[in-house]
């Protein structure tokens, strides 16, 4: 019965996302308030990711330039997964590695921060997209999931990791756009509190 089978995904979905607000709240309304803080400070955010994944970064920065719920400026965010003749050159040029990591060197400056997203936390572009920005000074908050990947080790105590509790990349991508819906709304609230 096919029923089943979507009422399974539904219950999995459900139990990932109990699962992972037991744990990820704390670093959640910490991402939240140092991105709202660096956005009422200027600075930008730049994200990336694979897949689905660079679906969910495309998604989330064009709640920022546009809206969310609520009326309001727009606030710099940049895919990086969007311009395919950045993609196409530098892949073709420098190898599929780099075509994040180089737009990360192109367009960030120190107190910008990435949002890094990797179901898998091994994604080697995304891996140097991380590095580059440390070595630029943006702050990094990285999604992830499983066991957090080569990325959970790479982040620095200034960096925040939010994390979602699955090991199926499914669920892990359906928490995630739960974090940036939750991020999107936090920032509304924080930066342009409704009267
Ligand atoms: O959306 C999906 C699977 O649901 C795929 O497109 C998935 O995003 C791709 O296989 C990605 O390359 C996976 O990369 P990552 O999440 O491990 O960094
Ligand atoms: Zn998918």
């Amino acid at each position: 019965m096919i029923e089943q089978r979507l009422q399974a995904q539904f219950a999995a979905s459900i139990a990932a996302k109990q699962a992972t607000q037991a744990q990820a709240l704390p670093a959640l309304a910490r991402a939240a308030q140092a991105l709202a803080s660096a956005l009422a400070d200027g600075y930008k955010v730049l994200a990336c990711g694979n897949g689905g994944s660079a679906a969910d970064a495309q998604h989330f920065a064009a709640e920022l330039t546009g809206r969310y719920e609520r009326e309001r400026p727009g606030l710099p965010g940049i895919a990086l997964s969007v311009d395919t003749s950045a993609l196409t050159a530098i892949g073709n040029d420098y190898g599929f590695d780099r075509v994040f990591a180089k737009q990360v060197d192109a367009l960030g400056r120190s107190g910008d921060w990435l949002l890094a997203i990797s179901t898998s936390g091994n994604s080697t572009n995304v891996i140097k997209a991380i590095e580059a920005a440390q070595a630029r000074g943006l702050h990094v908050i990285a999604l992830t999931g499983k066991s957090g990947g080569a990325i959970a080790k790479l982040l620095r105590t200034t960096d925040i990791e939010l994390r979602a509790v699955s090991e199926v990349t499914a669920r892990i991508q359906e928490v995630h756009i739960l974090f940036l819906h939750c991020l999107c709304d936090a920032i509304d609230e924080l930066l342009y509190p409704a009267p």
